[in-house]
């Protein structure tokens, strides 16, 4: 079974990147989206990716940025993944597609099984899927999980990653029911909002990758 990808997400110190480096995470993520309590500025997001050795990946959450803005944060982050947390278009994400060599994953909120059908629509724009629980007071990042059940027999036409209210306790569940790919956290890893704990930021890629070991 190949190894199960961990993203611990809205990272913001210094001290919690290089935790979610030393626990093993294959992806750091960054929200620059000011409504967040996990927001980055452009600057913090290019001084934080600076301390990420090679090897683990950066990814560059954005909600609805609108172009230029992309393109700034794009040039100044220099992520390896971009991921898209909004109403982005498959359209829209064609055309980044053809200006950029960067990774693209398009996050998708799921309450039915009719969401998962039309999330098709994202296979030829996309080259990874986060499904999610849908919006809530923020479009993610509001540890509210899906209901899993909704993956089971879903047969999946492209790479995806499962999110959503994932914690220490349950991700490894998540993943010996879903068979999830990649799993990817922020708020179940926090003492309070925006502030990521390092003991629970280990557990949970401990706890991930033991459950990819036993399955
Ligand atoms: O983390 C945020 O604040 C955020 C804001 C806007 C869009 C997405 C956001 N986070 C992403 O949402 C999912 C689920 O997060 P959670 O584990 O339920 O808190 C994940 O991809 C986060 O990176």
């Amino acid at each position: 079974m190949p190894e199960t990808l961990i993203k611990i997400c809205g990272l913001s110190t210094p001290e919690t990147v290089d935790a979610a480096v030393d626990a093993g995470a294959s992806h750091i993520g960054l929200v620059h989206y000011e409504p967040s309590p996990r927001h980055v500025s452009v600057k913090q997001a290019a001084e934080l990716r600076a301390r990420v050795p090679e090897g683990v990946k950066v990814v560059l959450l954005t909600v609805n940025l609108d172009p230029k803005e992309t393109a700034y944060a794009l040039q100044d982050v220099q992520p390896d993944v971009l991921q898209l947390h909004g109403t982005e278009t498959p359209e829209w994400i064609g055309l980044l597609r053809q200006k950029t060599e960067l990774e693209i994953w398009k996050a998708v909120g799921v309450k039915s099984r009719t969401s998962l059908e039309k999330a098709a629509k994202f296979t030829d724009a996309a080259h990874r899927l986060i499904f999610d629980a849908p919006a809530g007071a923020l479009p993610g990042g509001n540890g509210l999980a899906l209901d899993w059940r909704l993956l089971l027999n879903h047969k999946h036409q492209m790479p995806w990653g499962l999110a959503g209210g994932l914690t220490p306790e349950n991700v490894a569940d998540a993943i010996r029911y879903t068979g999830a790919p990649l799993v990817d956290a922020s708020s179940g890893l926090e003492s309070e909002p925006g502030v990521k704990d390092t003991a629970k930021i280990r557990s949970f890629c401990e706890a991930a990758k033991s459950a990819r070991a036993s399955a």
